[in-house]
């Protein structure tokens, strides 16, 4: 595709920020500007009407994707200030395509620092595509009058933005107010780790060879960097598409947060894996736990694993990544509360000697890597996935052999995920014991310095962990 030289492409594009994205969010030569922009106002009108980034961004033409998906992470991000930036320069709603428009050239466009491309740029880019799609062609002209009175009066517009919260967090009112309960004396930190750009972190498979190993053969093979980060962790100091990852296929190392590593030696620790173990892992989708259990349990291990999980499209996932790994696993798709359809076939109704219940959650705790999910959820969400963990907890723990454990966890940094769920559960529980366990976990460093287990950095997602132990009768 040619492009006409007064055109801005993405070649004029500045330099991405540490960690933007993955090779998602490449520079894409050639393509205009308002196009992307155009597709990028669509997607947010989706996220915001409800649907999930992910799968609006499936819906974009091929060729646009990765540079749409960059444009749609940072303008979620802005959302809140962007939409106080709209209702101040146009206090009566326009139609949506517009306010979409609208919102996302002033999401990207607000701060000089930090945005994509100039900001001049960003508004004769939003009004072109504005006067290229025949549904806004005539609301070109009032789209262009509040975009360069912003360019004109942006100090002044911003500062009459500054009080109101959801601007100043860009997260829901709700949303703040929760954390702020929460977390008195942190809240602001949370809220700013949210808005900056998770890390690509590495598991190397350890049957394979150790994480020091595979760091010397990022810089020889595929001249990458990064630090150790736990055991078998290592976060790249920019994140790179997996095929670029020596040795992914053969499955020599897997894509995942810090802090979900953490899930498997927590389970294991002072479990003998030379015995026959059956591990249950209750909601199991795509598999990076499971398969993080079994690369520990070791090659020939007898430890037995099943992993259940409800949603049978996911659960097809969890295959894919065994199979990457060369890992086996009884996979089961079925509701992991509705014991009876499940325990006969995964063990004959034997007791577990070990259960991961990494439960369905509100996924507060990864908004870095998802942006749109602050803007999808809705408080009263909270209460029902709280009553859903509820009833996940009260339903496996009976299937726990005495003397085993059960390693609670969610990705979310609402206590009423994590903390208050497990104070509740030990309250009805007199053989449920509480073993030292990490507890909430924040995004960006962790609560307690910068050392996440050995040789951490910190920087992982935010997570919840309790690790619960069966006393005997
Ligand atoms: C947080 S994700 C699990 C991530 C996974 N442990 C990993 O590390 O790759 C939670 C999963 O639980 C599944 N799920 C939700 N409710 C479930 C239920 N009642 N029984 C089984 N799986 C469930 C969801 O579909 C989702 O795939």
């Amino acid at each position: 595709m040619s492009t006409p030289a007064n055109i801005p492409t993405v070649s004029n594009k500045r330099a991405p920020t540490r960690g933007q994205g993955a090779a998602a969010s490449q520079p894409q030569q050639g393509l205009a500007l308002w196009k992307q922009l155009d597709a990028t106002a669509q997607c947010l009108q989706a996220v915001r009407g409800g649907q999930s980034a992910t799968a609006v961004l499936e819906q974009v033409e091929r060729s646009l994707r990765p540079g749409v998906q960059a444009l749609l992470f940072q303008a979620l991000r802005q959302l809140g200030r962007a939409v106080a930036l709209r209702k101040a320069l146009a206090p009566r709603n326009p139609p949506p395509r517009v306010d979409n428009l609208l919102c996302t050239a002033l999401a990207l466009a607000w701060q000089e620092e930090g945005a994509p491309y100039p900001p001049f740029t960003l508004v004769s880019q939003a009004v072109e595509a504005a006067k290229n799609n025949p549904a806004m062609r005539g609301q070109s002209g009032f789209i262009n009058a509040c975009l360069r009175r912003f360019l004109r009066e942006r100090d002044a517009l911003v500062a009459s933005t500054d009080k109101d919260p959801v601007a100043q967090w860009n997260h829901p009112e709700w949303w703040i107010r929760r954390l702020r309960k929460d977390y008195p004396d942190h809240w602001q930190q949370i809220l700013q780790a949210n808005n900056a750009h998770a890390p690509m972190t590495l598991r190397v498979n350890q049957q394979h060879g150790t994480a020091q190993d595979y760091l010397k053969r990022l810089a020889d093979e595929a001249e990458l960097s990064g630090v150790l980060v736990g055991p078998v962790g290592i976060e790249l100091s920019q994140p790179a598409p997996v095929s670029r990852l020596p040795g992914f296929e053969a499955g020599d190392v897997s894509v995942q947060d810090a802090a979900a590593q953490m899930a498997a030696p927590l389970l294991l620790e002072g479990l003998d894996t030379a015995a026959p173990l059956q591990i249950l892992d209750a909601c199991a989708a795509p598999g990076g736990k499971t398969a993080h259990l079994l690369e520990m349990a070791g090659a020939g291990s007898p430890v037995q694993v099943t992993a259940l999980e409800m949603d049978g499209v996911r659960a097809r996932r969890i295959g894919e990544t065994l199979e990457r790994l060369h890992l086996k696993a009884g996979v089961i798709v079925c509701d992991a509360a509705q014991v009876e359809d499940w325990w006969a076939q995964a063990n004959g109704k034997a007791p577990f000697d070990a259960i991961l219940l990494d439960a369905p959650c509100s996924a507060s705790g990864i908004v870095r890597r998802h942006p749109d999910v602050r803007w999808l959820r809705r408080e009263s969400d909270l209460s029902q996935l709280a009553r859903l963990q509820e009833r996940l907890l009260n339903a496996l723990w009976p299937l726990l052999k005495p003397g085993g454990r059960l390693l609670y966890c969610t990705c979310s940094v609402f206590r009423e995920e994590g903390e208050n769920q497990v104070k509740a559960f030990l309250s009805r529980n007199n053989r449920a014991q509480l073993l030292t366990s990490p507890g909430h976990l924040m995004p960006g460093h962790s609560a307690g310095g910068d050392k996440l287990g050995q040789n951490a950095t910190g920087d992982h997602d935010g997570f919840y962990y309790a690790l619960l132990q069966k006393l005997a009768a």
